[in-house]
């Protein structure tokens, strides 16, 4: 009885990847995660750690993201089929190369803006009291992408400090909100529909300069646009894409290919009020 190595493959998994297609004015916006699975000649590195038929996993997220740049990122087969024949064709000791890719859907708002497919939770909480009601209603899950029209800049600086300062950025936030009314009567759908298009109108078209002043603006448009609401309260996650360095391939990324981070992230707060308006029931605070 021997112990045998059985089928095995290997491969960098959910490579992130977002492509902006720069075409004059007009923004085109791509959004992928990558998973790239090898098959073939793989024993010595399992039975001896002979890694010399290893192509690393680190190179194949590096190829995904210069393939990115070099042929564009369109349909998802396309790029697929691409990248597979590349890994075949160059690794005489690849059989097999499997390459998935999950597609996600964006909407355009505008010539660089979007707002991602799949709809978001429209929520309320209202309260009663002897003495007071108040009615709170709000949105999450609405996620919003700038292309370009913002930087970030001019901050602080320590020891510890190594963002980039940033003239061109992608600006993409997951919206999270809650505005409280100043009545318990009003056309509830059409205050929701008004304080959804206000906030998205105001993140369009805001050049900005910190997610910070964005908030302010999307909070200032909703209580400008909606007499009905007396304040607002936005927590923003700053959705980082990260510029990736494609110099060791000879390759330039004028803010064409980044990798959309996950966590950690940017969390701004923040809240916009009518300082004339009565103040809220405890329920807000809490
Ligand atoms: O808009 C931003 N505000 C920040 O406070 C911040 N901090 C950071 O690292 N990036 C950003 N971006």
């Amino acid at each position: 009885m021997a112990i045998v190595l059985g089928p095995n493959r290997y491969g960098k998994a959910e490579t992130r990847l977002v492509r902006v297609h720069r075409d004059g004015e007009t923004y085109g916006l791509v959004d992928f995660n990558v998973s790239v699975a090898l098959s073939g000649d793989l024993a010595a590195t399992h039975q001896t750690g002979d890694n010399s038929g290893v192509l690393p996993t680190d190179t194949m997220k590096n190829t995904v993201y210069a393939f990115a740049k070099q042929h564009g990122a369109g349909e998802p087969e396309a790029f697929a089929l691409l990248l597979a024949r590349h890994f075949v064709k160059t690794q005489g000791q690849v059989d097999s190369a499997k390459v998935s890719i999950e597609s996600y859907a964006w909407d355009r708002l505008g010539p660089h803006s979007f707002q991602k497919r799949g709809d978001y939770t429209r929520t309320t909480v209202v309260t009663v009291s002897r003495e007071a009601t108040q009615v709170v209603s709000g949105i999450s899950g609405l996620v919003l992408l700038n292309t370009t029209a913002s930087e970030f800049h001019g901050f602080v600086k320590d020891r510890y400090t190594t963002l980039p300062e940033s003239t061109d950025r992608i600006l993409a936030t997951a919206v999270d909100a809650k505005w409280r009314h100043l009545t318990d009567d009003a056309d509830w759908g059409s205050s929701f529909q008004g304080a959804l298009d206000a906030m998205t109108g105001a993140f369009v078209n805001t050049y900005s300069y910190s997610l910070q002043q964005t908030l302010l603006s999307m909070g200032t448009m909703v209580l400008t646009n909606r007499p009905e609401l007396a304040e607002i309260r936005l927590a923003l996650p700053n959705k980082h894409h990260y510029l990736v360095d494609l110099s060791p391939f000879g390759l330039e990324n004028d803010n064409e290919v980044f990798i959309a981070g996950d966590r950690p992230y940017g969390l701004i707060e923040g809240t916009v009020t009518r300082d004339d308006a009565a103040p809220a029931s405890a329920e807000w605070y809490l």
